[in-house]
């Protein structure tokens, strides 16, 4: 697990969003040979995909032949609800680039065969040849996509129940209202994360600091879901400054000295 640490916010959108370019056009991807990037809501991507808007604008990237499987939706609010994730995607990114509408999936909540959805989301993406890069955030319980604690850890694409914390985090978005946030959504399961070639993680603020510490120092363990990580070949972690307020002194000056060593930025 690589951890880089960044002053802010907008330092984390610059580096990932600048990381995020760098691969895809390594990659140089074709329509034979697309780029399979996974992709998260909430509000730890938001400065990221402005940035990457803004590169896009000036023609440093291309997403044309980018395909895309977004993590979660909730279950119960139609495509063009404000906070569907179906809708915030199109708001925060895909209006803005070059992606064409078909390489676009985000889990159809409203469909009549949830579980057929499932089965099928985790089919179309072993049909691209699986996620290459995904790019996710945790929730302040340690939840990765919407795998809540006690979520197995190798769990695939299924129907969730969110818990307690959950709803009242994400109350912010139903004007703070918990008993408009859905109950139930579809999400990615740990296990399809770990399959991801690479996981890129954005954890911002202070809120994300007991988490933080749990996925860094504790044990693996469902209760923190996204501690799975610790066990994924090439996971990084871009945090600000205030997330890392619970991680012991000598865990951050750690993980600076290998930054700091590591002059080509380009280590494990
Ligand atoms: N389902 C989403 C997750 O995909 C997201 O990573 C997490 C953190 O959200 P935020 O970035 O708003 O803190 O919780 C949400 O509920």
């Amino acid at each position: 697990m690589r951890i880089l640490i960044k002053q802010d916010e907008n330092e984390i959108a610059y580096w990932t969003a600048d990381y995020l370019i760098k691969k895809i056009n390594d990659f140089s991807p074709t329509t034979e040979k697309p780029f399979v990037l996974g992709l998260p809501t909430g509000s730890s991507p938001i400065a990221t995909y402005n940035e990457l808007i803004k590169r896009y604008k000036k023609g440093d990237i291309s997403f044309k032949n980018v395909i895309t499987f977004n993590m979660d939706e909730y279950i119960g609010l139609p495509e063009d609800h404000p906070e569907s994730y179906h809708f915030f995607m199109n708001e925060k990114l895909f209006k803005y680039i070059d992606i064409p509408a078909e390489n676009i999936h985000i889990l159809n909540s409203n469909s009549d065969n949830l579980e057929n959805e499932c089965i099928e989301y985790e089919q179309k993406i072993l049909k691209y040849g699986g996620i290459d890069l995904l790019l996710g955030g945790i929730g302040m319980d340690g939840h990765i996509a919407f795998n809540e604690p006690g979520s197995s850890l190798t769990s695939r694409t299924r129907i969730k129940s969110l818990c307690y914390d959950t709803i009242q985090a994400n109350s912010r978005f139903f004007e703070n209202d918990a008993s408009q946030v859905p109950t139930k959504v579809l999400t990615v399961g740990v296990g399809t994360i770990m399959d991801a070639r690479e996981v890129l993680i954005i954890v911002s603020g202070y809120h994300k600091a007991r988490a933080l510490r749990e996925v860094v120092e504790g044990s693996v363990n469902h209760m923190w879901p996204a501690s799975i990580l610790q066990m994924h070949q090439k996971c990084i972690l871009v945090c600000d400054e205030p997330a890392t307020a619970e991680l012991q002194v000598k865990t951050v000056k750690y993980f600076k000295d290998i930054e700091r060593i590591s002059t080509d930025g380009n280590h494990q």
